[in-house]
């Protein structure tokens, strides 16, 4: 198969990606695969690192006001979808993916007007921007949350979970926490923010430290790779004990989770497909920034299912992110329980199940 595919922006639209090129070339290696992304996203350093073809779009999101930018961002999404058409032309894809950002709209639609088959991934319960657009001219749509069948037609749309939840089960993991400098028999409560960490999660992770510094379990806190130095400017001269860590971002997460006793952190769909993937509890603390307040959404989804507990980033203190992390960390039985109705909701085959919709649609 000769796979053309487009996700950019965050880490949540790139690993699903990612994700479905590793199944595609475990089960066909000869598959050929090139990958478009945006030259500003995550995407322009994680996806080389991964031997993929990558290929850049300059490219930017409206902004919901009225404003001079949005008529620059309809400049650079045509001249994208010229540059998209030139790319086709050349790679001669059997089918073209997108998996969200605004990348993947200039990219599928190019290839949807010039009759290549096309599907997009949805990972959220709420449908974004780019696959609300992308809808009405793709050939089928795959999500990763059965609520967001509605908001799609109905007869492309087809429930498939998220790429990276088979990517994560399946991985045998050889992490040591010694590796990063915490140890091996001590259970560890893993605390991120998304792919670029959180502003608020940060703030109220470092006003906890001394309070983390006296609990019989470990933290490994990611700031987020542009947040790290601010977030060790705040810390300041604070003691941190050896039962810390604090680093700026984790690039070989699935080999790290298996590992993870719970979490702390936003829910983005594509980190609660390897939460629930792998059964691990946690504490979600919803962005309230993202389109139609989706992360609530998402996180809802397991709290009804007693696999994650929830706090809201206005409610969010020392005193509330350590009264949730305790009651995770120290009660094993809880911790059990909860793990078991996370693992309960993972999809394991979804990869399996987004690469056969996408060879359902190839000529
Ligand atoms: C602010 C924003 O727009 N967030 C959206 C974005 O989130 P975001 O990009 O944060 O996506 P997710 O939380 O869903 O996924 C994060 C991904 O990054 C990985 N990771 C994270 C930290 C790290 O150090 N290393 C690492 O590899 C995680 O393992 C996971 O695979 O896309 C998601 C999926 O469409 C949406 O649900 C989110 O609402």
């Amino acid at each position: 198969m000769r796979l053309m595919i487009s996700g950019g922006g965050t880490g949540g639209h790139i690993y699903p990606a990612l994700a479905l090129i590793e199944e595609l070339r475990r089960t066909d290696p000869d598959a050929d695969v090139l990958y478009v992304g945006s030259t500003r996203g995550l995407e322009k350093d994680i996806v080389p690192k991964n031997n993929i073809k990558f290929k850049e779009l300059k490219i930017q999101g409206f902004k919901r006001s009225l404003s001079f930018s949005n008529i620059k961002t309809v400049a650079l999404f045509l001249q994208s979808l010229h540059k998209s058409k030139k790319m086709i032309k050349e790679f001669k894809p059997d089918v073209v993916v997108g998996t969200g950002g605004y990348v993947s709209g200039a990219v599928v639609y190019a290839a949807s007007q010039m009759g290549i088959p096309t599907m997009i991934h949805e990972q959220n319960s709420m449908v974004g921007l780019t696959n609300r657009f992308l809808s009405k001219h793709v050939d089928k749509i795959a999500v990763g949350f059965e609520d967001a069948i509605s908001q799609f037609p109905k007869e492309k749309t087809i429930y498939t979970g998220n790429p990276r939840a088979q990517q994560v089960a399946n991985l045998k993991s050889d992490f040591e926490w010694q590796d990063v400098g915490l140890k091996n028999d001590v259970p560890t409560l893993l605390i991120f923010g998304g792919s670029q960490g959180a502003l608020k999660i940060n703030k109220v992770v470092t006003e906890s430290i001394r309070l983390f510094n006296k609990k019989d379990y470990q933290v490994l806190f990611v700031t987020g790779k542009k947040r790290y130095a601010d977030v060790m400017k705040q810390i300041g001269d604070q003691k941190i004990n050896d039962n810390i860590v604090i680093k700026d971002y984790i690039s070989d997460m699935p080999n790290m989770l298996p590992k993870v006793a719970a979490i702390v952190g936003r829910a983005g769909a594509t980190s609660l497909a390897e939460i629930t993937a792998l059964g691990i509890p946690s504490v979600l603390i919803p962005s309230p920034y993202v389109t139609a307040d989706h992360q609530t959404k998402n996180a809802l989804s397991l709290v009804k299912n007693d696999a994650a507990l929830i706090i809201t980033e206005a409610d969010l203190t020392p005193e509330t992110l350590i009264d949730n992390a305790d009651f995770i960390m120290n009660d094993k039985d809880k911790r059990e329980k909860m793990a078991e109705n996370s693992r309960q909701m993972g999809c394991r085959d979804a990869a399996t199940r987004v690469l056969d919709v996408a060879k359902s649609i190839c000529k």
